[in-house]
C-alpha cells in the first residue's frame, strides 16, 4: 500500500473554501485547531453548551450546525457517531446543495446507513489514527500522527485532493496517509478498538490488577505493575516495535513473555476475535450499538458508573495526583 506523504498534498485546493467543523469534541477541537494553524477557514457548527464555550474561548466563530453547514464548502461531521443520523437528516441535509463536500473522521454512518448524501455532493473520510488529544500534541510538536484517507462519492473530480490536502493541514501526511475504502477504515477502526486497544487491553489490565490484589498484593503496587508501567512498555513498542521492546527487556521477562503470553492469551482468543470482526462486518455490532444509544444508553452509562467504583480507578486517581509530570 502507498504511503502519501506532505508532497502528496496540496493546501492550495483549499484556497477560498470554508471548513465547517460540526462537533468541538475529542477529535472536533484538535482537528479545527490543526486546521487553523496551517492556515484554513474554520467555522464550528455546534449547539449551545460547554463545547461551544470551548470552541470560542479558543477563539473560533460558533455557528448553529445549519448555519455553518450552509456558510461551508466543507462539512466536517465531528459529532459521536450515534448522533450523525438524526442531526445530519433535521440540521444539514436540508442546506446540504450540490458541490459540497461531506467529510468525516469515522465511517461507521455512512457504511451502516444513518447517512445517506445525496449523489452531487462529494464524501470523504480523513481519519486520524489517533485520540484527539494526541493528535493535536504530536501536531503542536511539529510532527504528527498517521491517518487514513477514503473518497465514497466524487462528482467534483477533487475529492481525493480535498481530503489530502484536509490530512496535510492537520500533521497526517507528515506521519503517513494510506487511501482506503469507507468500509476498509469503518471494520478494521471497530475491530481494533474493541478487541485490542480499548476492549482487550483494558479487561487484560483489570485481570491483572485484580488478580494481585485478590493475592493480597498492596492495590498500589498491582497498579504499578498492571497499568502504568503499560505505557511504558507500549512506549518501546511505538518506538522500535516488539524486538526492541524485548531488548530492553530483562532476559527473564522476556522468557516470560514466549513462556507464559501464548497460554494466558491463547488461540481460542483469536477464534473470538474472528467472530467479532463477523459481527462488524456484518452489521450486527452497529445495530446493537445505536438500539442502546436510541434508547438513551442505559448500559452505556451504568459501566461507565461501575467503572469509576473499581480499585484500579480510585488507586491510579491517587497515583497519579503524586506525580509531578501528568501524561
Ligand atoms: N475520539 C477520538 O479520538 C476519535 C474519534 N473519531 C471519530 O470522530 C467523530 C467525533 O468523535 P469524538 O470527537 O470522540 O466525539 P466527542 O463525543 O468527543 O465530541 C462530540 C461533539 O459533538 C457535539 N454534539 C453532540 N451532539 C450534538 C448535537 N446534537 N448537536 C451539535 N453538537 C453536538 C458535542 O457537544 P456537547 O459538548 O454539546 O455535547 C461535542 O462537541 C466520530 O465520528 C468518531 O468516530 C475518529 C478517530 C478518533
Ligand atoms: C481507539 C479508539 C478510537 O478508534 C481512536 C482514538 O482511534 C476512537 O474511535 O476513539
Amino acid at each position: 500500500m502507498e504511503i502519501l506523504h506532505d508532497g502528496d498534498a496540496d493546501l492550495g485546493v483549499l484556497n477560498g473554501k470554508t471548513i465547517a467543523v460540526i462537533g468541538y469534541g475529542a477529535q472536533g477541537r484538535a482537528q479545527a485547531l490543526c486546521m487553523r494553524d496551517s492556515g484554513l477557514s474554520v467555522v464550528i457548527g455546534i449547539r449551545p453548551g460547554k463545547s461551544k464555550d470551548a470552541a470560542e474561548e479558543d477563539g473560533f466563530e460558533t455557528l448553529s450546525v445549519t448555519d455553518a453547514a450552509k456558510r461551508a464548502d466543507i462539512i466536517h461531521i465531528l459529532l459521536p457517531d450515534e448522533m450523525h443520523g438524526p442531526v445530519y437528516d433535521k440540521e444539514i441535509a436540508p442546506v446540504l446543495t450540490a458541490g459540497k463536500t461531506l467529510s468525516f473522521s469515522h465511517g461507521f454512518s455512512i457504511v451502516f446507513g444513518e447517512i445517506k448524501p445525496p449523489k452531487d455532493v462529494d464524501v470523504i473520510m480523513v481519519a486520524p489514527k489517533s485520540p484527539g488529544t494526541e493528535e493535536r500534541k504530536r501536531f503542536v510538536e511539529g510532527f504528527g500522527v498517521p491517518g487514513l484517507i477514503a473518497v465514497r462519492q466524487n462528482p467534483s473530480g477533487k475529492a481525493k485532493e480535498v481530503a489530502l490536502a484536509i490530512a496535510k493541514a492537520e500533521g497526517l501526511t507528515r506521519a503517513g496517509v494510506l487511501e482506503c475504502s469507507f468500509e476498509q477504515e469503518t471494520y478494521e477502526d471497530l475491530f481494533g478498538e474493541q478487541n485490542v486497544l480499548c476492549g482487550g487491553m483494558v479487561d487484560l489490565m483489570k485481570y491483572g490488577f485484580e488478580t494481585l490484589i485478590e493475592a493480597g498484593y498492596p492495590p498500589e503496587m498491582a497498579y504499578f505493575e498492571c497499568i502504568h508501567e503499560a505505557k511504558l512498555i507500549v512506549d518501546l513498542i511505538y518506538e522500535g516495535g516488539i524486538q526492541k521492546m524485548n531488548a530492553v527487556i530483562s532476559n527473564t521477562a522476556e522468557w516470560g513473555e514466549y513462556d507464559n503470553g501464548p497460554w494466558i492469551i491463547d488461540p481460542s482468543v483469536k477464534e473470538r476475535m474472528k467472530e467479532s470482526l463477523r459481527r462488524i462486518e456484518s452489521g450486527e455490532f452497529a445495530a446493537k450499538w445505536i438500539k442502546e444509544a436510541r434508547n438513551g444508553a442505559p448500559t452505556l452509562k451504568a459501566k461507565r458508573a461501575a467503572l469509576g467504583e473499581h480499585p484500579a480507578e480510585i488507586v491510579g486517581k491517587r497515583i497519579r495526583s503524586l506525580f509531578q509530570k501528568k501524561n
